[in-house]
């Protein structure tokens, strides 16, 4: 079976073709093969599939290294146009890809970067998911006795974003975790650190939900500019500086998409027996 390694600024991804090669793997398959010393290595597994609604291209599926399907994943969205692109699965530069819970859209431009549309973000607690009964803007979130002050949203994927004043000294390892399996989140949620720079730039850390720390993150850099701006830290252009590289994030508020521009790399094609 052949699968291509693609990354973004450092998230990397193990990709499959499921059209011409229908395959399937299970959670245990998937954790071996994600391990970075007796698998190939990735944060995340995507697989192409043929489209499943009218006016898509493709439907791609998502699964965190530890083998559960999840529902949206900014860089792989990235990495997935490149990858259909280099495979010769379709002559467009812009595509509409459908996920577990919505539908994208990818447009590849000439200096290699891609723009995805990620959608219209979402602020309900029910829509997260989140256990607060009313929608704030931030929400104490209480670990060991000490109560974090997090914002949250969903970007088709659970997000909560605190801010730290220097992003080197963040708690990532000790809170990341902690915050992430939290009973407040009952599917669980990415933990985005975010240092406020100036109204148009912030460094950020994502310790992702399924994976651990991330060198980069880029449904979690959307979901840091949303709750950022929506506190009125931020404006509607944003760099993101993540440890793997930067991402720039346009959103015009509330009710409109936000759209996502970075890289997206082959790094090699591979052959596996599964
Ligand atoms: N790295 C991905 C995020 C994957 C999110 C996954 N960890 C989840 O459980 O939602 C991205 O670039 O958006």
């Amino acid at each position: 079976m052949s699968f291509a390694k693609m990354q973004g600024l450092g998230n990397d991804f193990m990709v499959v073709d499921t059209i011409s090669q229908p395959v399937f793997f299970n959670e245990s398959q998937i954790k071996k093969l994600s391990d970075r010393h007796f698998g190939i290595g990735f944060d995340q597994l995507l697989l192409v599939e043929p489209p499943q609604q009218p006016n898509t291209d493709f439907h791609y599926r998502i699964f965190n290294a530890d083998g559960k399907e999840v529902e949206q994943c900014g860089n792989g969205a990235r990495c997935l146009a490149r990858f259909v692109k280099i495979m010769g699965l379709t002559w467009k530069y812009k595509l509409r890809i459908s996920t577990l819970k919505g539908v994208i859209s990818a447009r590849m431009h000439k200096d290699g970067n891609v723009t995805v549309d990620m959608g219209v973000p979402n602020f309900e607690p029910d829509r997260i998911p989140l256990r607060y009964a009313n929608r704030e803007l931030n929400y104490a979130v209480d670990v060991d006795g000490i109560k974090y002050s997090v914002g949250a949203v969903s970007m088709g994927n659970p997000h909560c974003v605190l801010e730290v004043d220097d992003i080197e000294q963040a708690p990532v390892e000790r809170v990341g975790p902690a915050i992430g399996q939290h009973h407040l989140f009952p599917q669980q949620v990415n933990v985005g650190f975010m240092q406020i720079l100036s109204d148009r730039e912030i460094s950020l850390r994502v310790f992702e939900r399924g994976v651990g720390e991330t060198m980069a993150c880029g449904s979690g850099a959307c979901a840091a500019v949303a709750i950022g701006q929506l506190q009125q830290r931020l404006g509607s252009k944003v760099k993101v500086h993540l440890p793997g590289g930067d991402l720039t994030i346009d959103w015009d508020g509330e009710g409109q998409p936000l759209l996502m521009t970075g890289p997206a790399e082959f790094v090699f094609e591979g052959q596996i027996e599964i």
